[in-house]
């Protein structure tokens, strides 16, 4: 079983327009709501694809109630917690080529009380767990070493974690020996100090990530793929998207086939590039199912240190 744990989900609202014009009024095509936030979506993934897991997931407000319901219509297994800040909205415009804009709420703050709910959940339904995932933004005041403390309470008790956050819990969590971390290009330039422009520099980066206490290093790079450091052992993949429509959540359904497919070697690459390019296929946050998933289009293999990045970081 696969736990998540999403100290800061949201409401996804996805609007689609014709094109981005600030400053102007634009009316929309079409609006689309999705549960969202990191974790949330890696298990909304692993459910659609018949993978166990469990969420555990705040909830605050009229937003909140909309999220566990929406999570209750897919059918998610998950411990919700009430606290009394209400759930955030992040909102995502899309435009028709794909290209996406998103304004992500900071969330609001989490009691200490609330937090030891949280911590106490994770920790008993971690009892069952082969994985714990941390995933996703800190709401405002919580700890920055929250996912670090998490990481170090599990490692010791033989309980696999994997990380994917951003700024200093990101390097927190690092320090703290995680299994796995799954930072995107600008998560990775940020946490090592250094400009990432082409796959020499992502290689250089991971193996900064695991020298400061990551045992696996995935990094997601957007439309170049991805890479994976494992041990001394690294490996790039890609897998081209035909149509783009979003590729909001393409790195939580790409954490999530990598975990569903064992979280080791060039078959779980293949598997989370698989999923991450379903992902862009769908509108909104939509997680891929079976029928999404095409691997014929997968290519592993050594990385060109010299090839350039061509997508945004
Ligand atoms: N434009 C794209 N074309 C093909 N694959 C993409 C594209 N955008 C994202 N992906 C896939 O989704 C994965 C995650 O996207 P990325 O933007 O790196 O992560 P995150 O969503 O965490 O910021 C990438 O590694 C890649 O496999
Ligand atoms: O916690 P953060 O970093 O604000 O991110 C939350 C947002 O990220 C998502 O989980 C999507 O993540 P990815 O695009 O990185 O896969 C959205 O559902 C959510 O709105």
């Amino acid at each position: 079983m696969i736990l998540t744990l999403t100290l800061n989900p949201s409401l996804d609202r996805t609007i689609e327009i014709g094109s981005l014009t600030r400053g102007a009024v634009i009316r929309a095509a079409a609006a689309h709501l999705d549960p969202g936030g990191k974790g949330v979506n890696v298990s909304r993934a692993l459910l659609a694809n018949q993978v166990r897991s469990c969420a555990v997931v705040p909830f605050g407000g009229d937003e909140g109630r909309q999220l566990v319901a929406l999570l209750s219509a897919e059918g998610i297994d998950m411990i919700p917690v009430p606290v009394a800040g209400a759930t955030r909205s992040n909102v995502t415009l899309a435009e028709p080529d794909g290209t996406v804009t998103k304004v992500n709420e900071p969330g609001t703050a989490l009691s200490p009380a609330e937090l030891d709910t949280l911590g106490g959940a994770v920790l008993d339904a971690a009892q069952s767990a082969d994985w714990v995932v941390a995933s996703g933004s800190l709401p405002p005041g919580v700890p920055v070493d929250v996912y670090a403390d998490l990481c170090r309470r599990f490692t010791a008790a033989g309980i696999q974690v994997a990380v994917d956050t951003s700024g200093p819990a990101l390097v927190e969590a690092v320090a703290a020996g995680p299994t796995l971390v799954k930072p995107n290009r600008e998560e990775l330039a940020e946490a090592t100090g250094t400009p990432i422009m082409c796959v020499g520099d992502v290689i250089a980066a991971a193996g900064k990530l695991r020298a400061m206490g990551a045992r696996s290093v995935l990094t997601s790079l957007g439309a170049d793929g991805a890479l994976l450091m494992e041990d001394d052992q690294v490996w790039y993949g890609e897998c081209p998207v035909e149509a783009r429509r979003s590729s909001v959540g393409a790195g939580d359904a790409m954490l999530a086939g990598f975990l569903a497919a064992g979280a080791r070697g060039t078959r779980a690459l293949a598997e989370g590039l698989a999923w991450a390019s379903a992902a862009v296929g769908l509108r909104g946050s939509r997680m891929p199912a079976p029928a999404d998933i095409d691997r014929s289009a997968v290519r592993i293999g050594a990385p060109d240190p010299a090839q350039p990045l061509v997508s945004g970081g």
